[in-house]
């Protein structure tokens, strides 16, 4: 979608260049037409004039011009001269020339010469601030506006009622809604109300459609705007835009300002090296955070913004005051889905035989979007046919038809792929819940999520932790090993779905080993690696200067794969003995895509080893080898 804005830049800047190019070929060739004009002493026009080589003259208050009747040797056909007796009429009219008479001229090539050029600055300023090229439909006359498109809306009839399947994200938003409705109230009691709310989720999964809810709900008016009209490539104009929302909103308060696509402003960094697109991108960032800075917010504005991509935006952005509350507006699970089906299906004539919650089952990783668009395909389907109303066969070839369109895009897993990724995190559930003390587990989800993660488990901590004790880093990798060792237990075959696993389990050991000294046999050594600098080498070029011998780096590998081991070890057991569980709890998982934390099934707890505890004499509490 940047792409987007930086193509309208990138085609701006050209024809920027062009239409600047053209005018000086312009403004070149009048002027070598304005030397056409030959400025010549008053006495040698007396000549020409005695000679019959004028043909008429304009008499002007100071000067007199016209044409000649040969050009002069120069070129030149028309002459310029400074009056200096007073009665050249006389003169004119005793040699027949035709003479007519002009006040206060300064030559009117120069005349028409400066006019080009007030032509060609305000063509190049309409261009920068976006009123050429149909951006605005405001065209050429309207100098002086600010010109991204934004949509004014007074009148919104989408209410949450239109939104199915995000139902965390409505009542996160609710919250809005109550403040919109009464700001004075809201703040009277000083209630904090966040100025900005990110709306963070894949494309389609409903965002623009959750912030006119929140606009319909609250009875606003709503303005809308996408990141991309703000990049552009002169200095301020971007800068100029936000003001110009801003100011808009204001006067309209209460009212919902929606950037979609917020990332382009965070993103454009670099984007016209050239033209200094690096200080047009961070006025632009800075007035849109002086803006969030500088409301009061009993006027009641909030600032919605839409991102799929919240990890490339400026930190400043998020910064407590400014968008301090993020949204997850994630794919719907299969009851969502069926909901969003619902909700579109509404709109068509179904056959009574249409079971939506099958349809849900058969679109996994659907958005919102996607299965708007289902419902729209199914429709073609029949209508192609000249059904009276749209039966299931309709609907599964259009699901045939999309699902191979979006492999392209987002992979669709098979059922196999999807069995094992269910069974993996099951096996994280299920472990977390099984050693006590561990974090509790909220949600289990095989819904694929952002680019990679087939699936995630999340814990959450009870409490914010700043220490760890060695036994809970344990516990963290056993967690972290166990979907893992439920791919072995089940499928007895490993996967290539675990290597994030893998990659965390591996620092936390690295970690216990060599920085916080967790290791019986390399003792309480920080074998931290050292950053170096190469002598005369600019900086930057460093190098990792290894403050230990080989024999203990040989002895820290097999350290960290000790401490790994047994927490594979550690999960499998745990997971053997719950295999029914797991099996059970997979088959949810796989049935509902998520699970929260009273529907997953209750492993048994795991028996409190002896070797767990400190040994006596050992402060550090010792036991790792006794590990199975
Ligand atoms: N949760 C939902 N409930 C009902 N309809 C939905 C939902 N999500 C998406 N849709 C349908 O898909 C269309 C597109 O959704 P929308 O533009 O809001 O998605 P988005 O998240 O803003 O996408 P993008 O990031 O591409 O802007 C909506 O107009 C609506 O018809
Ligand atoms: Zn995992």
């Amino acid at each position: 979608m940047n792409g987007k804005g930086m193509m309208t830049g990138r085609a701006l800047f050209l024809l920027w260049l062009a239409l600047f190019l053209m005018s000086v070929a312009f403004v070149m060739l009048w002027s070598r037409g304005a030397q056409q004009v030959a400025t010549i002493p008053y006495s040698e026009f007396q000549e020409l004039l005695r000679q019959g080589r004028i043909q008429q003259v304009v008499v002007g208050e100071h000067d007199l011009h016209g044409d000649l009747v040969e050009p002069l040797p120069s070129g030149a056909r028309q002459f310029r001269t400074i009056r200096v007796d007073g009665d050249v009429a006389a003169d004119l009219e005793a040699r027949h020339v035709p003479f007519s008479g002009e006040v206060g001229s300064g030559g009117i090539a120069q005349v028409l010469t400066w006019i080009s050029w007030i032509v060609l600055l305000s063509i190049m300023w309409m261009i920068g601030t976006g009123g050429l090229a149909g951006r605005a439909g405001g065209g050429l006359l309207s100098i002086g506006r600010s010109k991204a498109r934004i949509f004014a809306e007074t009148e919104i009839k989408t209410g949450f009622n239109d939104v199915a399947g995000v139902d965390e994200a409505k009542i996160e938003l609710q919250e809005i809604v109550e403040f919109l409705k009464n700001p004075q109230e809201f703040t009277r009691l000083g209630a904090h109300v966040p100025k900005g709310v990110l709306l963070v989720g894949p494309p389609g999964t409903g965002k623009t459609l959750l912030a006119r809810a929140v606009a319909g709900e609250a009875r606003v008016p709503f303005f809308s705007t996408n990141g991309p009209e703000f990049v552009e490539m002169f200095v301020g104009v971007g800068a100029a835009r936000v003001r110009d929302l801003f100011a808009q909103a204001r006067s309209r308060a209460p009212a919902i300002i929606f950037i979609d696509e917020l990332d382009a402003l965070g993103r454009a960094r670099g984007a016209y090296p050239m033209m200094g697109g690096h200080d047009e991108k961070e006025q632009t960032l800075n007035q849109l955070l002086a803006e969030l800075d500088g409301f009061d917010p009993s006027v009641g504005l909030v600032l919605l913004a839409a991102t799929n991509r919240p990890e490339i935006l400026d930190p400043a952005l998020l910064r407590a005051g400014r968008f301090d509350r993020q949204v997850l507006v994630d794919r719907p699970e299969k009851a969502g889905r069926t909901e969003i089906l619902g909700l579109h299906a509404r709109k068509v004539l179904l056959d009574p035989g249409v079971d939506l919650d099958r349809l849900a089952a058969l679109t996994p990783g659907f958005t919102g979007a996607d299965l708007a668009n289902l419902v729209n395909e199914a429709a073609m389907v029949a209508t192609r046919r000249h059904a009276k109303s749209i039966a299931m066969e309709d609907f599964e070839a259009a699901i045939e038809r999309i699902v191979a369109g979006l492999e392209k895009k987002t992979r669709i897993l098979t059922p196999h792929e999807r069995s094992i990724v269910a069974h993996h995190e099951m096996g994280h559930a299920l472990v977390a819940l099984a050693i006590p003390g561990c974090d509790p587990v909220q949600k289990v989800s095989i819904i694929p999520r952002g680019i990679g993660a087939l699936g995630y488990t999340i814990q959450r901590p009870t409490e914010d932790r700043f220490l760890m004790g060695r036994h809970e880093l344990e516990n963290k990798m056993a967690v972290l090993m166990a979907g893992r060792a439920a791919e072995q237990l089940i499928f007895g075959e490993l996967s290539t779905g675990a290597a994030d696993d893998l990659a965390k389990v591996t620092d936390i050991a690295r970690g216990m080993v060599m920085r916080y000294g967790m290791d019986e046999t390399l003792g309480s050594v920080s074998y931290d690696t050292e950053p170096g600098r190469f002598l005369g080498q600019p900086e930057g070029a460093f190098w990792q200067h290894r403050r230990y011998s080989e024999a203990s780096a040989d002895s820290i590998d097999n350290a960290v794969r000790g401490l790994i081991d047994a927490a594979a070890h550690r999960a499998f057991a745990i997971l053997r003995q719950n295999r029914d569980k797991l099996e059970q709890g997979a088959k949810a998982l796989l049935e509902k895509e998520a699970l929260t934390a009273d529907e997953l099934p209750k492993p048994q707890a795991e028996p409190v080893k002896a070797e767990l505890t400190p040994v006596a004499g050992d402060e550090r509490g010792g036991g790792r080898r006794a590990l199975p």
